[in-house]
């Protein structure tokens, strides 16, 4: 099963539920324990370490981790930033607690002296307005020191739901986040991404409810990682068309068609509405023809480099009549925005459909501004899919997969090496590559994102389009040796995925 990502209504059900089972400050005692052992891991070696509490929970799992790492030798200053009491009884308890070592306790922590890691315990998942005053004069304390730097449960100021600041105020920029009970969404997602650096779900020994929100893991599309089948031939293993070659962009139908190659599509045609080609010579496998017969495809491509011309609708609509898999994207998308009979037709499709929008393509669909897209990718990816009826690919920085059935995943993998030209057209060729290899619908999606942002992982410069896919088939190839490792019965178990839930 997916890692679940709890909303927060769903985490102060938890934490009512728990405190009425364990005890109201259990939970709080449990995450500070966790975050100093977290922290001891980052940085064995005992050193000194300023902790930054705010007056809610937050702040008191900072009080509580404080006394921890100093009962390890670190020496620690706490900071009570603005001196006000805490807000919950368990905070002032955990205040008071640090208060009785005898240690000094600091309102501003400009006044602490130098630390080797600091440790942000400002807000959790309380915060519901934009950090102001003191508070966000500690965020900026934090983020200028040169330090280790730890957010406790999320970093303050992000918002755990949209992964945007909250108000629009940035907050703090932690090296390492260890979050309590589950992950959220907002860690994976958008600025989340950035303001999180490695992060650490800590369940504090809560059993975790399954959610209609996932954090996307190679088990969940594990059937695409099972060896192929040795009898079989290319007609197994289907056929793609990619529908595209609007004037002067046949590049971006060719990258599609390549990457449905390099994922194992048993045969790639290709069909450009406005220009011709005959041959690939870079990929000869690529089969050209000027009209594609439709009823003969398992999945298509439309819309990389399609332009926007009468024969490319034309094309478009003859497409979401046929009984193929279709990938809708780039130039297909747009032509969606707005056109209530194309719209209509994608409701309508008894075949599987994936639309694999940007922001500022959900943005023209939904008819929205694309402020409001990129304030809640989670919710606008799942506007698209009822709209739709389609699976949604949102795609960015935490790729946003869901079903019109509200069920949501947010894919883990990725850099900004995809940000390049011609990605999003490798991404819809190897979703199509497994609709032809026939898995179910969501293996499809699932694993054809996961493995086009496995390709870029490690990459912190730039790649070329046309390299996503065979780095991409790379990885699967791995996936599959592992998958083979473990369930071979006379082989050691050495993989380094674990299959079994
Ligand atoms: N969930 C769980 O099970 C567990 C949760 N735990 C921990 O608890 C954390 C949640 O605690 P929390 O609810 O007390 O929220 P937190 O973020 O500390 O602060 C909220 C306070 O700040 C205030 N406030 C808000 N914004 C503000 C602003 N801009 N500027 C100034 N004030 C602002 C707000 O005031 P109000 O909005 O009511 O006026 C409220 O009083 C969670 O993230 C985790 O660390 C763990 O201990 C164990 C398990
Ligand atoms: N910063 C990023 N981090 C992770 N993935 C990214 C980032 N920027 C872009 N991507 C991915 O790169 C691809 C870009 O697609 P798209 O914008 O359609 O490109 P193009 O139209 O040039 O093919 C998408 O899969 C997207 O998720
Ligand atoms: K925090």
């Amino acid at each position: 099963m997916s890692v679940s990502l709890l909303e927060i209504a769903q985490l102060r059900e938890l934490e009512e539920k728990y405190a009425r089972i364990l005890g109201p400050d259990v939970l709080m005692q449990r995450a500070g324990k966790a975050a100093a052992e977290y922290i001891r891991e980052l940085h064995p070696e005992t050193c000194t370490v300023t902790v930054i509490c705010g007056p809610g929970n937050n702040g008191g799992d900072g009080y509580v981790c404080a006394k921890i790492l100093s009962e390890l030798g670190y020496q620690v200053s706490v900071v009570n930033v603005g001196g006000k009491t805490p807000k919950t009884e368990q905070a002032k308890e955990a205040l008071a607690a640090w208060e009785a070592t005898g240690a000094t306790i600091y309102t501003d922590p400009y006044d602490t002296p130098k630390a080797q890691i600091v440790v942000d315990a400002l807000f959790g998942i309380g915060q519901t307005r934009a950090l102001v005053g003191e508070y966000l004069d500690a965020a900026m304390w934090f983020n200028e020191r040169r330090a280790l730097h730890v957010s406790l449960d999320i970093p303050t100021g992000l918002d755990s739901q949209t992964g945007n600041w909250v108000g629009g105020r940035a907050g703090c920029r932690a090296d390492a986040t260890i979050t309590f009970l589950s992950g959220k969404p907002g860690l994976y997602t958008s600025i989340g991404k950035d303001a999180c650096g490695e992060v650490q779900v800590e369940n504090l020994g809560i059993s975790i409810p399954l959610t209609k929100i996932n954090l996307t893991e190679v088990k969940d599309f594990k059937h695409v990682c099972a060896s192929r089948t040795k009898n079989t031939s290319k007609a197994d293993y289907g056929r793609v068309g990619v529908i595209g070659g609007g004037k002067g962009t046949v590049g971006a139908a060719l990258i599609a068609a390549r990457s449905a190659l390099y994922m194992g599509a048993g045969r790639v045609y290709v069909e450009l509405v406005e220009e011709k080609m005959d041959l690939d010579p870079s990929v000869p496998e690529l089969m050209f023809r000027d009209k594609l017969d439709l009823s003969e495809m398992d999945a298509v491509v439309i819309g990389c480099g399609l332009g926007f011309s009468e024969k490319a609708k034309a094309r478009f609509i003859e497409c979401l009549q046929s009984d193929a898999a279709l990938v809708i994207d780039a130039d297909a998308l747009t032509m969606v925005a707005g056109d209530e009979e194309l719209l209509s037709l994608v409701t309508h499709r008894r075949a599987h459909t994936v639309i694999t929008p940007h922001n500022a393509e959900a943005a023209r669909i939904l008819g929205y501004p694309l402020e409001e897209i990129t304030a809640d990718r989670l919710n606008r990816a799942l506007d698209l899919s009822v709209l739709t009826g389609a699976v949604t690919v949102l795609k960015g920085a935490g790729t946003i997969v869901c079903q019109r059935s509200s069920i949501s995943w947010i894919n883990p993998t990725g850099t900004p090496a995809l940000a390049t030209a011609g990605s999003g057209d490798t991404l819809s060729g190897m979703i199509a590559a497994m609709f032809a290899q026939r898995y179910e619908l969501m293996d499809c999606v699932l694993s054809a994102v996961y493995l086009h942002g496995l390709a870029a992982e490690g990459c912190d410069s730039g790649i070329l389009a046309s390299d996503i896919a065979p780095t991409a088939a790379e990885f699967l190839q791995a996936l599959r040796d592992s998958y083979r490792e473990h369930f071979h019965p006379l082989r050691e178990r050495t993989d380094p995925v674990s299959w079994e839930d």
